[in-house]
């Protein structure tokens, strides 16, 4: 059992992505902090992920699902669940379009039971009703996907209109709805971030940068959707993970706060740049870039992401420390070591 002094974070999804990038960061920053980490491991959580945590005293794993209403209270109360940073989330775009229901039921449902669970549990303790939250937050984990596409120029800030064109990015500007709702109806204290496009170690085969090098290292067509044209603004996972913390310790109540990392390339750039690092560091004889084939487009592919992050950046002092030359670098060395033995 945890030790009482600490206090018992709830994190959602940590064997996803991020959150895997997350939770060993925020157990090392914090010493005094339990983590609780609920996901329920689909095709996209891998618990290998966690190997560096796994024992440690100050952490604990449940399989299980954030839908399950019962298992959520039960987590609740058996680990006085004081603060709760979820990352749980349905987050392919290309399932989203051959398979919505699951990205309502997870997206959706899935925040509003942990969200009125978390308000209940926290609402009905005497520390509540005496001095406010004393600290037990709601932080939603989202994405820029939710203002839609944007034209050659402008950024997404804060106060841009939501727009989402998928289901998946529907489903996220959803549940930040309800998220903020419980914010402005109940006093809940919520923070929302909303992030660009996540690279790094970790990332689940489907994502753009682990298909280009594992086709690559596999001789394979690296399938490049459209004109290639469309633009991401590429963040490394850490400096997200930076801007978490920053946003859960620091962040107004009730606020949203987009991350970005200030690195716009086109899907082609990416292309490029990741078969070039190939090409010094596992050399063959025709070059990577050959294997470029432009497919099909994907159905209501936005053209443009790109934030504005001076929010954070002004307010609570954030900024990347990755530019995207190191990042690539480090994010393609990691995923040399796990697609080839060298
Ligand atoms: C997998 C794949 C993707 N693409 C294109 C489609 C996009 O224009 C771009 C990135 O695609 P990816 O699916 O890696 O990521 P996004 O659709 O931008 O969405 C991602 O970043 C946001 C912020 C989230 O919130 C999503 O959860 C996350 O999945 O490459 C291709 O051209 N070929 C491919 O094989």
């Amino acid at each position: 059992m945890f030790s009482k002094q600490n206090k018992t974070i709830l994190i959602t999804g940590g064997a996803g992505f991020i959150g895997s990038n997350f939770i060993p960061y925020f157990l090392e920053k914090y010493p005094s902090y339990n983590i609780v980490n609920l996901d329920v491991l689909t095709y996209a959580g891998d618990l290998s992920n966690l190997g560096e945590i796994e024992g440690l005293t100050r952490y604990k794993f449940i399989k299980g699902d954030i839908c399950n209403r019962e298992l959520v209270e039960f987590i609740f109360s058996e680990y006085d669940i004081r603060g709760v940073i979820h990352f749980a989330a349905e987050s392919h775009v290309d399932n989203s379009i051959k398979n919505p229901g699951v990205f309502i039921e997870t997206n959706v449902n899935g925040t509003f039971t942990l969200l009125d669970a978390a308000y209940k549990y926290w609402m009905e303790k005497p520390f509540y009703v005496k001095t406010g939250y004393q600290g037990c937050r709601f932080h939603h984990i989202s994405t820029d996907e939710v203002y839609g596409t944007l034209g050659q120029t402008g950024l997404f800030r804060e106060d841009t209109p939501y727009a989402p064109n998928s289901p998946y990015s529907a489903s996220k500007a959803s549940s930040d709805m309800i998220v903020r709702s419980y914010h402005e109806t109940y006093g809940m204290d919520t923070v929302i971030t909303n992030c660009s496009n996540n690279y790094g170690p970790k990332q689940h085969d489907e994502k753009l940068i682990p298909t280009i090098i594992r086709n690559a290292l596999n001789g394979t067509a690296i399938p490049i959707y459209g004109d290639g044209q469309n633009i991401r603004d590429w963040l490394y996972v850490l400096d997200h993970c930076n801007g978490i913390d920053l946003a859960y310790h620091n962040g107004r109540s009730g606020e949203s706060y987009n991350i970005g990392g200030r690195n716009e390339r086109t899907n082609l750039q990416i292309v490029d740049k990741v078969c070039s690092l190939l090409d010094q560091k596992v050399p063959r004889e025709k070059r990577y870039k050959d294997l470029l084939m432009m497919v099909e487009d994907r159905a209501g592919h936005d053209r443009r992401y790109a934030i504005d992050a001076s929010k954070i950046e002004k307010e609570l002092g954030w900024k990347a420390d990755e530019n995207f030359e190191s990042g690539i670098e480090k994010t393609v060395e990691w995923y040399l070591e796990k697609y080839i033995v060298r």
